[in-house]
């Protein structure tokens, strides 16, 4: 992208790029491959010695998948034919183009970090579809529900603090609805602590009844526009005619306790009149090894609804209402698992654009859709956020983020130097999160 920085990449020896396709991406498809070589009993009852056969396949692809990541070896176009095969082919020739003659092929360490870790889950894909029978097995799906089941305490505290809140909803001032809006938007930012990726696939669950931590936690928001939020929400409350909508979109991330607190969030919206429709965006293949997928969404409303707690299983059946009512809508696009930064998603996926303008707030959760959104580059600490979306504005959006990546904009100037001298990980640990909103005042 002309006058853009450069991109974070693996060239940069020490850096958390580097350090991720050194030791994380191995580490991730090593356990891969473990998982596979588990179900292998499994998949002979289910298909007999095909599926035996099937598991070996996957197991040689994703070995042969790591050798050509530790050694360094040239970027290799997809085979398999699926959905979004040409569009990745044609990427990875983009790709190529941007390399001067003697540069060769791009390569794992040589190329943006993000392209070569998004082909990485792609390319576990392209294993799992190139061997059937078991050609729909999730590797990640064991972890994303290890992490839900260990959080089943703060989950239950979510979902009773919800409930509680619901049934008083009416007797609350604006004030009182704002702080809770605050409370459940903070709840959501510090879920995204819990993904599966940056701990190389183990776990990483809620223990501890995160409603008691917020105060505690505040100063750790380093970018705080939540006042923004509300503002335009309530706005739309106020000036919105009878029947007509507010609609609020999220761009999901992981599954797991971070769903929970996603949905919590989404139906404290519609029971406080703050929206009228949400509409959530997961994963159409296992990514990042916790992010949604269709299949992690129903399995977990489903859990949820089936209970014995008495608040959980009413919130499983309050969301699963939702859903049939047409009050919460999924939608699945191949564009979030293509390795595209997102101010090229009207020209590479019209659609999704113009669905997307439809909402009045777009969130989107999490430290991926933070580097999609900046382009995952080499920007300034303090440039202004709305630059660094280079163009990206199907709606108000903000980006809601634990930082777990070396990029972070819209700081103020010296802040970044504040963090920098006394910790040397805080745009990579988690520790830190912003709430970083772009759109018109
Ligand atoms: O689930 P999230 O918040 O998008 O995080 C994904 C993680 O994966 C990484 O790409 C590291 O592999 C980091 O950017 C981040 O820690
Ligand atoms: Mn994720």
């Amino acid at each position: 992208m002309a006058g853009s920085p450069a991109s974070l990449s693996g060239q940069d020896v020490g850096s958390f790029a580097y350090l991720t396709i050194k030791d994380r991406i191995p580490q991730i498809l090593t356990r891969a491959i473990d998982t596979l070589h588990r179900h292998k009993s499994e998949f002979f009852e289910k298909h007999g010695e095909k599926g035996t056969e099937a598991e070996k396949k996957a197991i040689s692809l994703l070995s042969k998948l790591r050798n050509e990541l530790q050694t360094d070896k040239p970027i290799i176009p997809f085979v398999e034919k699926f959905v979004d095969t040409d569009i990745w082919n044609q990427y990875l020739e983009y790709q190529q183009s941007l390399l001067n003659e003697n540069d060769g092929k791009p390569r794992w360490f040589y190329s943006p970090w993000l392209f070569v870790e998004c082909y990485m889950y792609r390319r576990i894909h392209e294993a799992i579809i190139q061997s059937p029978p078991i050609d729909d097995f999730d590797v990640f799906k064991e972890s994303k529900e290890q992490n839900f089941f260990e959080s089943q305490e703060s989950i239950v505290a979510l979902c009773t603090h919800l409930q509680e809140l619901v049934t008083a909803i009416k007797d609350l001032d604006e004030n009182q609805l704002k702080d809770e809006f605050f409370r459940l938007l903070q709840i959501s930012l510090w879920g995204n602590k819990c993904d599966l990726s940056l701990s190389g696939g183990e776990t990483s669950s809620q223990k501890i009844n995160i409603i008691n931590s917020l105060e505690e936690l505040k100063p750790l928001i380093l970018v705080n526009d939540m006042e923004r939020l509300w503002s335009l929400l309530n706005n739309c409350k106020k000036t919105r005619e009878k029947a007509s909508i507010t609609r609020v979109d999220i761009v999901l991330d992981n599954s797991g306790f971070e769903l929970v607190t996603d949905l919590v969030l989404a139906d404290f919206l519609l029971s406080s009149q703050l929206a009228t429709e949400i509409h959530f965006y997961g994963k159409t293949i296992p990514w990042f090894v916790s992010d949604t997928t269709i299949h992690d969404f129903n399995w977990l409303i489903e859990q949820v609804k089936s209970s014995n707690h008495k608040w959980m299983s009413k919130c499983g059946v309050d969301w699963e209402n939702y859903i049939k009512m047409g009050k919460w809508v999924y939608h699945d696009h191949i564009f979030w698992t293509l390795p595209h930064e997102f101010c090229v998603m009207s020209q590479v996926a019209p659609d999704l654009y113009a669905e997307l303008q439809k909402a009045h707030l777009i969130l989107f959760k999490g430290d991926l859709n933070y580097r999609k959104l900046t382009g995952d580059r080499k920007w300034e600490f303090t440039i202004p956020f709305h630059q660094a979306l280079n163009g990206f504005h199907p709606a108000p959006l903000c980006s809601i983020r634990t930082l777990k990546a070396e990029i972070q904009v819209g700081l103020q100037p010296g802040q970044a130097e504040q963090y920098m001298a006394s910790e040397p990980n805080w745009l990579t640990s988690g520790k830190y999160g912003i709430f970083q909103f772009d759109g018109p005042l």
